[in-house]
């Protein structure tokens, strides 16, 4: 039996269009469901394995991508919406009734990602937005319960379904945080 990673990749990734325009993410209430309006596609869409990103029920990855921050809007039902841990670098805004993780926004303006909001595509109701790119913070499904045994399978199984599985972040992402550091400290 393969691994399961997340049911959005379970049977492949599958490409975006190329050319979506953006949606509407809704969480899994049936009852007046939290709506966020998106503008535009994603970017950097990933599998992340790291502990704080929502995954939903029996996964053991999340898929996580940013969007530029003034592209997000809460449109209904946003009263339902609370920070999970104010002090992580991303607070994400989860519904308080079903428990999805609608956006995460960095609130740190030196923040090398500062500007950029972390949203799950798989909420959107619309189809076509950019595909996973990569897999991030794979050691850390360890963190979650998964056992160090599993995780040849769980490599391999990423890289059989093409997302290249990194410890960290991808990496052009690693190199542009660096770059973001190093740009601050000469500054
Ligand atoms: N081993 C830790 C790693 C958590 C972590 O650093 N996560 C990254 C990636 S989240 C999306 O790619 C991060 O930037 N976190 C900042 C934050 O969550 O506020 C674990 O698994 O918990
Ligand atoms: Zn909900
Ligand atoms: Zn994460």
């Amino acid at each position: 039996m393969t691994v399961a990673l997340h049911p959005s990749i379970d049977n492949g990734v599958k490409q975006g269009s190329g050319n979506f325009a953006g949606g509407t993410l809704v969480c899994k209430c049936t009852d007046h469901p939290v709506k966020v309006a998106v503008k535009g596609d994603v970017a950097h869409n990933h599998a992340c394995g790291c502990t704080k990103c929502w995954k939903p029920q029996g996964a053991n990855f999340s898929v996580v991508a940013v969007v530029p921050r003034q592209n997000v809007s809460v449109t209904e039902n946003g009263d339902k919406l609370q920070i999970v841990d104010p002090s992580a670098v991303i607070q994400r805004y989860a519904c308080k009734a079903c428990g999805t993780h609608m956006y995460g926004r960095i609130e740190n303006k030196g923040h090398p990602f500062y500007g950029l909001d972390f949203i799950h595509p798989e909420l959107f109701q619309e189809q076509g937005s950019q595909a996973p790119q990569f897999a991030a913070f794979v050691s850390s499904v360890i963190e979650s319960g998964v056992k160090p045994e599993q995780m040849a399978g769980i490599r391999s199984r990423l890289k059989e379904i093409g997302l290249e599985p990194y410890d960290c972040l991808s990496p052009a992402l690693m190199d542009a945080i660096a770059t973001h550091v190093a740009k601050a400290k000469a500054a």
